[in-house]
């Protein structure tokens, strides 16, 4: 019998009215995905990005019920600077959550940085970091993270992937890396298409009406192919659109009612 392809679940889209209830529904939709991936494997795996993202996760802090030392924490891009450069999403998110919750350290993977000048090694290494915890843990072709946290910058880009880009056709590597970056700093590594749509859940959190047109090209347009259109997790994965009224102002489809 020939097997039965889905079609990608359709984006759910949560509108909140103010940043705080976003901020505590995401806080309580993290915590039951990762209760119910700890249920399942004894761990969860993530991917954070930078921009306003990691501030948004302020709701985990000196919450009892997220369970720190079953994290395993990946970064959706990072640009190719030292740990502690202000351009650094591991710095961000080490300053807005990781300086302020009982993580283990060795939980947070971040980028070698004794391989910043060459990047296709930088890249690869970071891969081989992907593989040592999903490949020998899961044997998959591509990881399938749990959750996958991205934001959306005003071009639709998403990751280091941005409209128009080279990248956008990988298929084969789960960790790619661009010097040409239009926004600075040019130089970073990203995850890829294959890996964002394998993961069992990914998040998008857009605010503010700077995100309002672009969101609706995104949400209302997708067959204009901007890089965040493209997140459209294999079934029965799942993508989720967690934003404000001012983002959604031109959105002409009716977001989901929260629920969670
Ligand atoms: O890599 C980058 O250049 C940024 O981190 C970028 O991808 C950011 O995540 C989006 O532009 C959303 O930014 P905001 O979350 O600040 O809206």
């Amino acid at each position: 019998m020939a097997a039965v392809h889905h079609a990608p679940n359709p984006p759910v889209i949560h509108n909140f009215a103010t940043t705080d209830a976003l901020v505590d529904t995401l806080a309580n939709f993290l915590i039951k995905t990762q209760k119910d991936a700890i249920d399942k494997k004894g761990r969860f795996t993530i991917a954070l990005s930078g921009g306003s993202l990691p501030k948004m996760l302020r709701g985990l802090i000196g919450n009892p019920a997220t369970k720190w030392d079953k994290w395993q924490v990946f970064y959706a891009d990072e640009r190719a600077v030292p740990l502690d450069h202000p351009d650094s999403n591991h710095n961000l998110c080490t300053q807005d959550l990781f300086s302020k919750v009982p993580i283990p350290k060795d939980h947070v993977h971040t980028i070698d940085v004794s391989l910043l000048d060459d990047l296709e090694e930088l890249s690869d290494a970071y891969e081989k970091e992907l593989i040592r915890e999903f490949a020998q843990k899961d044997a998959a072709r591509f990881p399938v993270f749990d959750l996958i946290l991205l934001g959306m910058g005003p071009d639709g880009h998403t990751c280091s992937l941005f409209p128009g880009h080279e990248l956008l056709a990988e298929e084969d590597r789960w960790v790619a890396y661009l010097e040409d970056s239009p926004k600075p700093p040019p130089k970073r590594i990203t995850l890829t298409y294959p890996v964002i749509n394998h993961a069992a859940k990914v998040i998008f959190v857009a605010t503010g009406e700077g995100k309002a047109e672009v969101l609706s090209k995104v949400l209302d347009r997708p067959e204009e192919g901007l890089p965040a259109s493209r997140v459209k997790p294999a079934f029965p994965g799942q993508v989720y659109w967690f934003i404000d009224a001012p983002a959604a102002a031109k959105l002409q489809q009716q977001p989901s009612p929260v629920n969670l």
